[in-house]
């Protein structure tokens, strides 16, 4: 199994406050991988570190490397924007842009330079069918995303992702804000989508972890303390702490 990202000896300061420490993970490629933890552990820090979303807060510290397909994205001469192309984010509130669901899909090709309507038409057709979206929405793309469910909305800030044909999809507590039939939309939806990316989520849920990913991360403190298979992790795990959490005597 490949390696689409690398974290060798990750170490991140907000200021004084060391909030990652020392973390080594693999990510595999057309897999997907749950961070796991207690609130305040790291994990949406952790998740930002893999696609520099952290460079824009103030006071950011980082040491040690993550590797993309072997290539350090701290190193010099990274293309930022490019790299957030690559590596795609979805956020725990749905943020629609106040626009059309059309011009919400069409956004990022855009500002890649994309100006042909036919071949933005497809890739809006595209994206929303990949969400699993489409039947829902092909007959009022031009009104405002705004008006759509909590749920549709946030498998349109999926397509948004998919637009710009990312290889890492990043999704931080995706189904936190979302009713049960919503949430289970989004965890189907997310094993379908690793047949052609490379997923990592932040779960506050367990049973969502142990359903849908292969691989889990329980991270503490900044820490990680076991990474492993999911099933290995939630019925075998090697560490005491992660039994704890796991069988929830703390959380
Ligand atoms: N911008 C920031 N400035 C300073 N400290 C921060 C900042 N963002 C996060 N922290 C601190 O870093 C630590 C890790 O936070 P993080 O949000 O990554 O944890 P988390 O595991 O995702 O928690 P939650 O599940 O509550 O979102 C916490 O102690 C938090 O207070």
């Amino acid at each position: 199994m490949k390696d689409k990202m690398k974290v060798e000896k990750l170490n991140l300061f907000y200021g004084s406050i060391q909030a990652l420490k020392d973390i080594n993970l693999d990510i595999k490629e057309h897999r997907i991988t749950a961070l796991i933890g207690p609130s305040g552990c790291g994990k949406s820090t952790f998740l930002r570190s893999l696609n520099r979303m952290n460079d824009l807060i103030e006071g950011v510290n980082i040491k040690g490397k993550v590797l993309l397909d072997g290539r350090d994205i701290y190193s010099n001469g990274i293309d930022v924007v490019n790299l957030r192309k690559r590596v795609g984010m979805v956020f725990q509130k749905p943020n629609p842009f106040p626009m059309s669901i059309y011009d919400n899909i069409a956004y990022g090709p855009r500002v890649h330079g994309i100006k042909n309507r036919r071949i933005l038409d497809d890739i809006v057709e595209r994206s929303l069918k990949d969400a699993a979206l489409w039947e829902e929405v092909k007959d009022r793309l031009k009104n405002s995303a705004l008006g759509l469910s909590g749920g549709q909305q946030q498998r349109l800030c999926i397509a948004r992702v998919l637009a710009v044909e990312p290889e890492v999809i990043l999704l931080d507590e995706p189904c936190s804000a979302l009713d049960p039939i919503s949430t289970l939309k989004i965890e189907e939806l997310m094993v379908e989508l690793k047949k052609e990316y490379t997923i990592v989520i932040v779960t506050h849920n367990m049973q969502q972890a142990g359903r849908i990913s292969d691989y889990t991360a329980f991270f503490l403190n900044g820490e990680v303390v076991e990474v492993g298979l999911t099933e290995e992790m939630f019925y075998n795990p090697r560490d005491r702490r992660t039994e704890d959490y796991i069988t929830g005597r703390f959380g």
